[in-house]
């Protein structure tokens, strides 16, 4: 077990280095809004009516009945872009390679397409998800738990680290607890394979969510190997990110056969439509001043708050208490049990504020949070454009504030705007009309 407390969490930025390469994006139109409003707070809010170019429906893709009434309940009108270029060719079980921008609904894609071809057997393992963190884990498994409401037959479990092995333990051990669809982070799965708590062997469906993110990082790659080898030859493998690099999409294709592969290369199709994309210049020690300045003038209904470390984040959420703003703090720092809550109080509108470190930077799914604001950059342009996506989700409106500080930072906005092709200007003294970034 004591490799397993090793990988204690891998998604801290202090705790692994990460070079991402350029990331490519897909180019959507921005649909329709959905509901944003503070006032708003209640579960799963109709979905906005975003529109892909070919307007399909749900029931071309020729779901079960079961699914199509669980989609009905999320709310959802039509699908994507990428569900609608997955969804099809998928459920016939080719292995999938899926680039596509944050907030688009790639979760759905392997969600529907796994529970479509899952036959559950009891003491049976049949779909396999693997993310980068515990919360984007919790996430995808409540996911699952939606799609699968009106298929009660199907188990499913969430297995991450800081969380007593045994109780994982004890759920693998009986078949009627066993769940037939797992989500989880590679070093607790790969603990419970090694102890032979968890068997592998009937595997069908393997899906890499954030696929870059675990490939690129040494020892959580040697985490998917692993488990990979325990699963059978013949299965469905699908990865997914909102960035692919040139060098990962190799690494990626060694664990497919034959697979559909949805990667962009037109890096001008880069920006969330809904989303305004500012920077703000200034010296580290104007940033507190600034952040008060910027969290009284403008409206928001959440708003995310990037630091680059565990000790910034504590300091920074001590800080805006003080000064009468209610936060919520969200690292590697913090038991795992707490995480948990704050991600939950978060995600229930409980609280409006939040500062995080890389482990909120990607994949989470936080509706109404209109607001990201990089009071640290991160160090590569690929955590830039997942941080940002957390605003703006799902075509709707957003707005991203970046604190621009040294010589690096100006290196990296330069960057960023080149690899995406984006023209980033300064936030306007006067700040923004709330009606171009605010939902109705
Ligand atoms: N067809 C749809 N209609 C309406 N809402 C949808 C649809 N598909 C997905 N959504 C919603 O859009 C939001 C974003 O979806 P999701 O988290 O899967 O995006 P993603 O592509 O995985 O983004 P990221 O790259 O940031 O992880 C979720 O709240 C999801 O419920």
């Amino acid at each position: 077990m004591s490799h397993e407390e090793d990988l204690i969490d891998y998604s801290d930025d202090e705790l692994a280095g990460n070079d991402a390469a350029p990331a490519q994006v897909e180019s959507v139109s921005n649909g329709a809004s959905k509901k944003g409003d503070a006032a708003a707070a209640s579960g799963d809010a109709k979905k906005g009516s975003y529109v892909g170019i070919h307007a399909t429906s749900f029931r071309d893709f020729l779901l079960k009945p079961e699914l199509l009434r669980a989609i009905t309940d999320c709310g959802f009108e039509h699908p994507s872009d990428v569900q609608q270029k997955c969804i099809p060719q998928a459920i016939l079980g080719q292995d999938v390679l899926c680039q596509a921008k944050s907030g688009l609904g790639k979760t759905a894609v392997f969600v529907l397409v796994s529970l479509q071809q899952i036959e559950p057997v009891p003491g049976e393992c049949s779909v396999l998800v693997m993310c980068h963190t515990r919360e984007l884990a919790y996430q995808i498994r409540n996911e699952y738990n939606r799609f699968s409401k009106y298929i009660p037959d199907i188990k499913t479990s969430v297995f991450y680290g800081g969380t007593p092995m045994a109780k994982d333990v004890e759920i693998l051990s009986s078949k009627d607890t066993h769940p037939h669809v797992i989500v989880g982070t590679p070093g607790r799965l790969n603990a419970l394979v090694r102890a032979k708590e968890l068997r592998l062997a009937n595997v069908k469906v393997f899906v890499l969510d954030e696929c870059d993110k675990m490939l690129e990082q040494i020892d959580m790659r040697r985490d998917v190997q692993d488990i990979f080898r325990a699963t059978p030859t013949a299965k469905q493998v699908m990865f997914f990110s909102a960035t692919l690099s040139p060098e990962i999409i190799p690494v990626c294709k060694k664990f497919m056969q034959n697979p559909l592969e949805i990667i962009t290369n037109d890096m001008t199709k880069l920006t969330l439509h809904g989303l305004q994309q500012y920077y703000i210049k200034l010296n580290e020690g104007e940033k507190n001043r600034k952040l008060n300045d910027l969290l009284d003038s403008l409206e928001f209904n959440q708003v995310i708050i990037f630091v680059k470390s565990t000790a910034r984040a504590t300091e920074l959420d001590k800080i805006l208490r003080e000064c009468n703003f209610p936060s919520v703090a969200v690292h590697s720092g913090v038991s795992q049990e707490e995480r948990i809550k704050r991600y939950k109080e978060f995600k229930e509108f409980k609280t409006r504020i939040c500062v995080a470190t890389d482990v909120f930077g990607r994949g989470i799914d936080i509706e109404r949070i209109n607001l990201a604001i990089n009071y640290d950059l991160p160090t590569d342009a690929a955590s830039y454009l997942h941080r940002v996506g957390r605003a703006g989700r799902f075509g709707t409106k957003g707005l991203s504030i970046s604190f621009v500080g040294n010589e690096d930072d100006q290196k990296m906005l330069a960057e960023i705007e080149k690899k995406f092709e984006v023209a980033m200007p300064e936030f306007p003294e006067g700040g923004i009309e709330a009606s171009t970034y605010m939902n109705e």
